[in-house]
């Protein structure tokens, strides 16, 4: 579904990701993992197609982000770190731009609407403008909005940031349905217990390289991820 291949980024004369090859098969939770600056964020931009690169590929459902960007973006979602949304609009009118944009029918938008709303508690305040929400309400706004449309790909950059523990616990059930519905799901975590929990496969990034990646049980063996993260991040300091 996402296919990396040798991308590289520099940023002046910074290599910000070095060389770096994933692939992310539909059905697929893959953790990104990495301390700050690492290169996560640079790598998923480059996915979405907001961030142009120097080097290497980057194919989802086998169309190219740089040949063939919008059948690229038709089939995926994408939640930043920062759920900087249109402050302007209220909930209900980002929510209908979205389905709008992505051609969801009225049944299905309003369908989808009330049932995630619902169980995100964020139904009473659809009406308000955005401007009024909070960071965690943004982000649970930017998490609907993602899931209106049934992408084929979720890419998410920090996305347990801001939320409750009840809409983690929310996040991640969302997360494992889409993907039994087939959905392939990439995101960044600091969070190594998250990771650990639900991610199938994981990677890990260290100044722009990766370093290790596969299923959970290869990464971490009989030891805990936090472990081989620390491990890993030790090496050559
Ligand atoms: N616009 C930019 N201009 C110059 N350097 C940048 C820019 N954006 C990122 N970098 C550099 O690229 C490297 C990778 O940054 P990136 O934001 O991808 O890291 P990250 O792994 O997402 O970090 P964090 O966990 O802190 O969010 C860092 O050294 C950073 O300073």
């Amino acid at each position: 579904m996402l296919k990396i291949e040798h991308l590289t980024k520099i940023y002046g004369n910074k290599k910000a990701v070095d060389d770096l090859s994933l692939h992310i098969a539909p059905g697929e939770i893959y953790g990104f993992i990495g301390h700050n600056g690492a290169g996560k964020t640079t790598t998923i931009k480059a996915c979405t197609g907001i961030l142009p690169f120097e080097q290497g590929e980057i194919r989802i459902g086998g169309s190219s982000i740089r040949e063939d960007p919008l059948t690229c973006k038709k089939q995926l979602a994408y939640i930043p770190d920062n759920p900087d949304l249109y402050d302007f609009m209220s909930g209900i009118r980002y929510l209908n731009f979205v389905a709008d944009i992505f051609g969801v029918s009225e049944a299905d938008r309003s369908e989808r609407i009330r049932y995630y709303a619902g169980i995100f508690s964020l139904t009473d305040s659809l009406a308000q403008p955005i401007s009024a929400y909070s960071h965690g309400m943004k982000q649970k706004l930017a998490i609907i909005s993602a899931w209106i449309h049934q992408p084929r790909l979720i890419i998410m950059d920090e996305p347990f940031v801001g939320l409750d523990p009840k809409a983690s616990h929310q996040l991640k059930e969302m997360m494992r349905e889409a993907c039994n519905q087939g959905s392939a799901i990439f995101f960044s975590t600091h969070v190594l217990e998250v990771a650990e929990k639900i991610c199938d496969k994981v990677a890990i990034i260290k100044e722009g390289q990766l370093i290790r990646s596969g299923t959970m049980a290869e990464v971490k063996g009989d030891t805990s991820l936090e472990n081989v993260f620390l491990e890993l991040e030790g090496e050559d300091d």
